[in-house]
């Protein structure tokens, strides 16, 4: 099998685009606004688990379990009506979006099931799946049928080529974040993330990249989780991070593609625009690497194994979720999927 390179696919996109593009300039000051935070404490890798407290916060081979879960349903939690949206309670506190999914599986397993372990996700009927998932509103989980198809399918591969452990996998992957991604795409369908771009097959990976950021991330960077190609990942091209690109005016769209998202349109998975979002904000996001590289190169420091595109994304990520205010005037792209 044959897998494009996110970054390359990056690359032949915004030669390409139409509708969106990157500007230079702006990519230059966003990296110098993020000289200082690089180095801050919380933008390193200890943040996955001291910045979020439904984390696991244990580097076992359940906590690697428990990543794989999660990044397997780590899609589509946008809602078409802000104030109308799947909720979760857990642990005295309501979380929407991503988060939602992490407080029902942790409400899950403080209620005895093991929703994280393969034997039990790949035989789950849609009546199970939808108990774990279950809402504290009236708004189901999004894609409840794609999600029970998809941990049914994962969960039988998992078994029956991993003997139910996502660890085995990795310590297959030599320590090569490169290989681990592969091993993911050869294996598990759900997370082949690619479309058809000007006739070419292009690839984005996102759920596949941060299952492997994760990884890294729920193991600390040690042990099984040391990769030492870490930084050849990219960032993982969801609903979030082009908005917070434009926000912050690095990425630009173009006026007939933000009147359309400003009214709404929800777009297919593999439509023109929507490719040229996502290899875009790749593109955009390896350009304020590079920038922010060169900044610490000009003043004697090597940063290489302190920054890279998975811990930038993190930190937009973050940032997205902390100015959801301010950036409300700014759309995300709606497209109902499984794998973003
Ligand atoms: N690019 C990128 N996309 C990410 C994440 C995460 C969760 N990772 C966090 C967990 C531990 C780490 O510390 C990370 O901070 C979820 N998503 C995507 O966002 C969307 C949900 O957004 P909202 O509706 O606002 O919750 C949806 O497409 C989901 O797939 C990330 O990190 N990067």
């Amino acid at each position: 099998m044959e897998f494009p390179c996110p970054l390359e696919s990056a690359k032949f996109i915004v030669a390409h685009s139409k509708d969106v593009s990157v500007d230079e300039e702006e990519v230059r000051r966003v990296a110098e606004s993020l000289f200082d935070k690089a180095s801050a404490e919380e933008f390193g890798l200890a943040g996955w688990k001291t910045l979020h407290e439904l984390n696991p916060q244990a580097a076992s081979e359940e906590a690697v379990g428990w990543v794989f879960l999660v990044d397997t349903l780590n899609f589509s939690f946008w809602s078409e009506r802000e104030e109308h949206k799947y909720l979760v309670k857990y642990k005295d506190r309501t979380y929407s979006g991503y988060w939602s999914l992490c407080a029902a599986v942790n409400r899950a397993l403080d209620d005895g099931i093991p929703i994280t372990s393969a034997s039990y996700f790949a035989t789950m009927t849609l009546d199970q799946v939808r108990h774990v998932f279950r809402s504290d509103t009236e708004v189901p989980m999004p894609l409840i049928e794609e999600r029970h198809r998809v941990l049914n399918e994962s969960g039988t591969v998992l078994l029956e080529k991993f003997g139910g452990s996502f660890l085995t996998c990795v310590k297959k992957s030599e320590k090569s974040a490169q290989k681990l991604l592969r091993l993911v795409l050869e294996n598990f369908p759900s997370y082949r993330d690619e479309a058809v771009f000007e006739k070419k097959k292009v690839s984005f990976y996102k759920r596949a990249q941060i299952l492997v950021a994760d990884t890294w991330s729920v193991l600390e960077g040690k042990g099984d989780g040391f990769f030492d190609d870490i930084s050849t990942l990219t960032i993982f091209a969801d609903y979030r991070i082009p908005q917070v690109l434009v926000h912050l005016k690095a990425m630009k769209y173009s006026e007939e593609l933000m009147k359309k998202l400003r009214e709404g349109t929800i777009f297919q998975s593999g439509d023109k625009e929507e490719v040229e979002i996502r290899g875009c904000s790749i593109w955009c996001c390896a350009l304020i690497c590079q920038h922010l590289l060169e900044l610490y190169e000009k003043k004697g420091q090597d940063m290489r194994d302190k920054i890279n595109a998975v811990l930038l994304d993190y930190y937009l990520w973050d940032y997205a979720r902390d100015h959801r205010e301010e950036m409300k005037d700014t759309p995300f792209h709606r497209v109902r999927c499984i794998y973003y």
